[in-house]
């Protein structure tokens, strides 16, 4: 089963094109990366796959449901999304645990007598994410680091199908990036875990386990392949507007000089 197929899809919102054309599939278990620059719409891209903005044309198909044809709340609970503004609705004095139990009812903050299988579940998430022992502290004592690795966990508890991370490794320092990686391809390792898209800026964040790239361009998919045929520094160039020098080790890309060569428009 594909976990995303969209087909033509055209987004406009106010006389502007947020989205133009955009036709994407996305077959189950193949980890991708969109990548793009600020503005290219792949927050609104999500949004159309979740169901928060209907497309003006084309169609949307996700985890085998066609939107418009089902209900949408139902389908949410099969997609996880850790994102900033997640981050931000949480309840800052709930404990870490609270956090992630929350994740079993879909709610920001616990509104319902958990039971202690969920209570274990939590437990047994915090410790995949290596983050157990955040347990018993407030949400709002952790670390950028260890925030997104609680979020991941909470969004773990209702087992998604397909598992969104919208620019995680922003506000981690380099050391922590690296360390939050290695939970990324841990995650994406696992044989019945979600299927992952992972939203960055950066090519230095594309890790092993993501063998697919999507590359945006001012709202519509400008490349979408295998990863060595999209990290090209023609192609990224085409997409950033910046001449970057590209160098591939360990099978990680790293931008080694990089110059501006045009302003986006965006
Ligand atoms: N509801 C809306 N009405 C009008 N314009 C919108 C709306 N939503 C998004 N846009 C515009 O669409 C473009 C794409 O926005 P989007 O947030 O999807 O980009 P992005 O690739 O996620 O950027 P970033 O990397 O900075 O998060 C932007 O120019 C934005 O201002």
């Amino acid at each position: 089963m594909n976990v995303i197929e969209l087909d033509h899809v055209t987004l406009t919102r106010k006389g502007k094109k947020i989205l133009e054309d955009v036709s994407w599939v996305v077959p189950a278990r193949q980890h991708c990366v969109l990548l793009g620059a600020n503005g290219s719409g792949k927050t609104a891209l999500l949004q159309v796959i979740t169901g928060y903005m209907s497309p003006s044309s084309g169609q949307v198909q996700v985890l085998g449901k066609l939107h418009g044809t089902y209900d949408l709340r139902e389908l949410r609970k099969s997609i996880g999304w850790v994102s900033s503004s997640l981050q931000e609705r949480i309840h800052s004095h709930d404990t870490a645990l609270e956090v992630v139990v929350s994740g079993k009812f879909a709610s920001v903050g616990i509104w319902e007598e958990p039971t202690p299988e969920d209570v274990n579940q939590a437990h047994t998430q915090l410790e995949f994410m290596g983050c157990e022992y955040t347990a018993e502290r407030p949400y709002a004592v952790l670390s950028q680091g260890e925030k997104q690795r609680v979020l991941i966990a909470r969004s773990l508890m209702l087992r998604p199908q397909l598992l969104i991370l919208d620019e995680p490794c922003s506000g981690l320092d380099p050391a922590s990036r690296e360390f939050f990686l290695e939970f990324i391809e841990k995650l994406g390792q696992q044989q019945d875990g979600p299927t992952l898209i992972y939203v960055t800026h950066h090519i230095e964040e594309i890790v092993s386990i993501f063998s697919h790239v999507q590359l945006m361009k001012a709202g519509r998919m400008l490349m979408d392949g295998p990863k060595a045929e999209i990290i090209t520094t023609e192609y990224l160039h085409h997409a950033f507007g910046m001449e970057m020098k590209i160098s591939r080790s360990n099978g990680r890309y790293w931008v080694m000089e990089c110059q501006l060569v045009s302003r986006m428009a965006n």
